[in-house]
């Protein structure tokens, strides 16, 4: 008798102690138990918000919690999400580190920007390339002019033309990842060495049928990640081949350096703790470069895609547009301007011109705030010693906290009606571009800190001249739109997975001629 009151007694202790660990503790005890639950389990289980981001809720789902529950709310035992400008510059600035999470975007065996967690090493590399995508060297790069030249007069317009003519609808997003593949990999690995997949329809459904497998860690992801490795590498090496032998040329295609690869092997020289062997060398840069050809295609296609329809929908505002595009010189119309010095090179408006037309600044932004192609929560751990969030003090280390932009984007302060897509919200402020000085604060299609996007200014550059390219020689019009909202994931398109559009040729151009 004594020995079953002996085990009963320490079944009960063992359970009460359980109880006090897992949910007297965290539930009541500890310091996060004054922040509000987003759900009643929040407390003291995990799996209420798993289960959101399974059924693929997850980031409405916390906003709806926001607006019922102010700034800070949290989502599970050890998690917190923050929507407030203070608690975003504080966790985006302040030595919280990424999650684990984002050992996903590993290539190669071989951490890049994305995916390091620590900070000494993260922005050793950083360093060694954000002088390449910073908005002047991007706006000054003959390179990218050259290459975007090409992309613009040789690939996209030509098709663009021959569907207007033959009356054919075109499904803009795949049309729109092979533009960001193409655009990217010109800049990374020069435009001889860059993907057709503008052209090549039957390259581009595979190498995209490999990303889906490997995104979503179908069967037989790891071969997929395999072979979409292969293909950079092979990438990586024609840009190797074309950096020591100035004079590979073609005679039909005017040539452009691999401007990142180059900067990035060149850079690990000065850098004591990087690889020195060329192999070596070789996969610490192909694991960077296929995390940009990652992070930057898809990106930029769902922004174009959301920022055709909404044009779509409205053609007085394509007109208005239009008109601003004809202030440009030389003008964006196809076939493109050319001189008799290179035949080969078309000559584009200088990107500090199109950069500065406010209404093109405007859609876009509001397609970045209304749409941000990454919405989704932006995992960081908070630091040893622990932390104050928007006045919840001890938050201990180790606790995962995030914001969103899709939270941020639609604060009323900032962003009034912020469901509505309005342009012109941004044509307020200083020079009537880039809208007032609350909204710059609220703006996160980007990130920000130290890990703020890497691309960002090439992403706006890029967006920005195949939208004007488009309007200055077409209309649009809407063929099946259905499943165009966005869905809720981390990068996150339509959830239709597709935007049909016709497009319309521009008989009446007006051409406006500039003394000289
Ligand atoms: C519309 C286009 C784009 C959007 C909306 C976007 C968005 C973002 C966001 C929100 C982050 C921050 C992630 C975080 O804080 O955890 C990020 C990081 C990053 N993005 Fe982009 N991106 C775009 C285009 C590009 C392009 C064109 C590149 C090509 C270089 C690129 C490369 C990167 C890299 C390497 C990082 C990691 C930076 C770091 O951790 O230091 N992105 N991007």
């Amino acid at each position: 008798m004594a020995l079953p009151l002996l085990v009963v007694s320490v079944i009960a202790a063992l359970f009460a102690l359980l109880i006090y660990h897992y949910v007297i503790l965290p539930a009541f005890l500890s310091p996060l138990a004054i922040i509000p639950n987003a759900h009643f389990t929040s407390s003291f289980l995990p799996t209420w918000i798993w289960w959101q981001r399974r059924r693929g809720y997850e980031t409405r789902t916390i906003y709806a919690a926001h607006q019922k529950l102010g700034p800070v709310v949290r989502l599970g035992p050890s998690e917190l999400s923050v929507c407030s400008v203070d608690g975003l510059r504080q966790i985006y600035t302040a030595g919280f580190e990424k999650t684990p999470w984002y050992g996903e975007f590993i290539n190669f065996n071989t951490p890049n920007l994305v995916s390091m967690k620590e900070h000494k090493p993260h922005s050793i590399q950083k360093r060694m390339i954000s002088n390449v995508y910073s908005k002047s060297f991007l706006q000054a790069s003959p390179d990218l002019q050259i290459a975007s030249g090409v992309l613009l007069s040789e690939r996209l317009l030509p098709l663009l033309v021959s569907m207007a003519r033959k009356d054919k609808p075109i499904n803009i997003l795949p049309l729109a990842q092979a533009a960001g593949m193409d655009f990217m990999s010109a800049y990374l690995f020069g435009i001889t060495n860059s993907t057709d997949f503008i052209r090549d329809i039957k390259a581009r459904e595979d190498y995209f049928k490999l990303s889906h497998i490997r995104l979503h860690k179908s069967s037989g992801w790891q071969e997929a990640a395999t072979k979409i490795e292969s293909y950079c590498l092979s990438l990586c090496k024609a840009a190797e081949q074309f950096s020591h032998d100035p004079l590979i040329t073609t005679t039909s295609t005017p040539r452009s350096n691999p401007v990142v690869y180059s900067k990035m092997y060149t850079m690990l020289d000065k850098f004591p703790s990087m690889p020195t062997t060329p192999d070596t060398k070789r996969i610490r840069v192909a694991s960077e470069m296929l995390d940009h050809l990652l992070a930057g295609h898809e990106t930029s296609a769902i922004t174009i895609t959301y920022v055709l329809w909404e044009l779509s929908r409205r053609p007085a505002l394509q007109s208005r547009l239009r008109a601003e595009l004809h202030t440009l010189s030389p003008l964006l119309t196809f076939p493109l301007t050319k001189t008799s010095e290179d035949p080969r090179t078309p000559l584009l408006p200088s990107p500090h011109d199109i950069d500065n037309l406010p209404l093109l600044n405007a859609v876009l932004y509001e397609v970045f705030r209304l749409y941000p192609a990454v919405p989704a929560p932006q995992p960081r751990i908070t630091p040893p010693g622990g932390v104050t969030i928007e006045n919840y003090p001890n938050i201990p280390a180790g606790v995962t906290v995030s914001t969103s932009a899709y939270c941020v984007h639609r604060n009323t302060d900032a962003f009034p009606d912020p469901e509505t897509f309005k342009p012109e919200r941004w044509m307020q402020g200083e020079k009537g571009t880039g809208g007032t000085e609350a909204m710059r604060r609220w703006f996160w299609a980007f990130g920000s800190g130290g890990r703020m996007c890497v691309g960002s200014n090439f992403a706006v550059q890029t967006l920005k001249l195949i939208t004007a390219s488009i309007y200055t020689n077409f209309t649009t019009s809407i063929i099946d739109d259905e499943g165009i909202e966005q869905a809720d994931s981390y990068i996150a398109g339509p959830v239709g997975g597709k935007l049909i559009l016709k497009f319309h040729e521009v008989t009446n151009t007006v051409r406006i001629s500039y003394p000289t």
